[in-house]
């Protein structure tokens, strides 16, 4: 793909004898926010990890940025600046300010961005003068994020960044990685929330056994948008009925016809990203 921030080709990671990354290809545009997903021991980590430059594969080919993470070059050190990655902890600066650890991490990138206009971004202003670890787990995952943008990241690799948060907390993160992207970041999270892809990601890439199952968007994600409807209600004598159905316009009016009216306890849903993923996985 021209413009690919990520390019992966028949990955392959072996631990002893057994395959953590088997074959996988993928292409991430840039621009895009990419969500990977799969079960524990899916092989996310490690996939991330190589293309981090954090772990070496055993073959295949890797372009982050188009470089290869896995060379040790000079070109390889300069590419480091252009990668942010949202780590998780930084336990180590426990007894410095939030103020004091983003200024810190500036000075590691050539053109930083301001550390009060980060700290702005991530909603942590009010807390610039705090010691990092009287931060509450939501707010310091902020940190970690504001840790992982200081540098004006090109791509920005995002490691289940809302485990723990608060419905609140979780859609206000949400926004800022939207912002993000709006100023061109590309984006390559992990996560297992699937409300989380749905909300955030142009596309996903559902990884089982090391291998790529599907790729799509989350509304196309294995023909979701194609899927049949369930139309379920309640009968006169109190049971729940349910309908599959192709037109499920026509059953709700064949219903409200046979009701006379308002139709006892209706729903009409169409399978849920989680329903789709749960589906696949199992097949896999
Ligand atoms: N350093 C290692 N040594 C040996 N085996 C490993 C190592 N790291 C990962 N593995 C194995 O490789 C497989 C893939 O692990 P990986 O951490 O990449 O999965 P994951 O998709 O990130 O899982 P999770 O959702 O639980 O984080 C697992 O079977 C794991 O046990």
């Amino acid at each position: 793909m021209r413009d690919a921030a990520i390019e992966v080709r028949a990955l392959r990671k072996v631990y002893g004898d057994k395959p953590a990354v088997d074959g996988l290809d993928l292409t991430v545009a840039r621009g895009e926010i990419f969500a990977l997903l799969g079960p524990n021991g899916a092989g996310k980590t490690t996939t991330v990890e190589i293309l981090e430059g954090y772990r070496q594969r055993d073959s295949g080919e890797v372009r982050v940025l188009d470089i290869d993470p896995g060379a040790d070059t000079e070109a390889k050190r300069r590419w480091r600046t252009r990668v942010g990655i949202v780590l998780q902890g930084t336990g180590e600066f426990d007894e410095l300010t939030v103020g004091e650890v983003v200024s810190h991490f500036a000075r590691f990138y050539p053109e930083p961005d301001d550390p009060a206009e980060v700290i702005a971004r991530v909603g942590l202003t009010d807390k610039t003068r705090a010691r990092t670890h009287t931060l509450s787990g939501g707010q310091k995952r902020r940190l970690d994020v504001a840790l992982g943008i200081i540098g004006r990241p090109e791509l920005l690799f995002l490691d289940e960044p809302t485990t723990g948060f608060d419905p609140e907390a979780r859609r206000e993160f949400w926004s800022l990685i939207r912002d993000l992207a709006a100023t061109g970041t590309t984006i390559l999270l992990t996560t297992h929330y699937l409300e989380e892809a749905e909300a955030l990601a142009d596309r996903v890439a559902v990884i089982a056994g090391g291998r790529l199952v599907a790729v799509d968007t989350p509304q196309r994600l294995g023909n979701r948008d194609a899927a049949l409807a369930t139309v379920s209600w309640r009968t006169p004598g109190g049971d729940w009925e349910r309908a599959r159905s192709e037109t499920p316009t026509a059953l709700v009016n064949d219903l409200a016809g046979r009701f006379g009216g308002e139709v006892p306890g209706l729903t009409v849903t169409r399978p849920t990203l989680e329903d789709i993923y749960l589906d696949m996985i199992g097949a896999a």
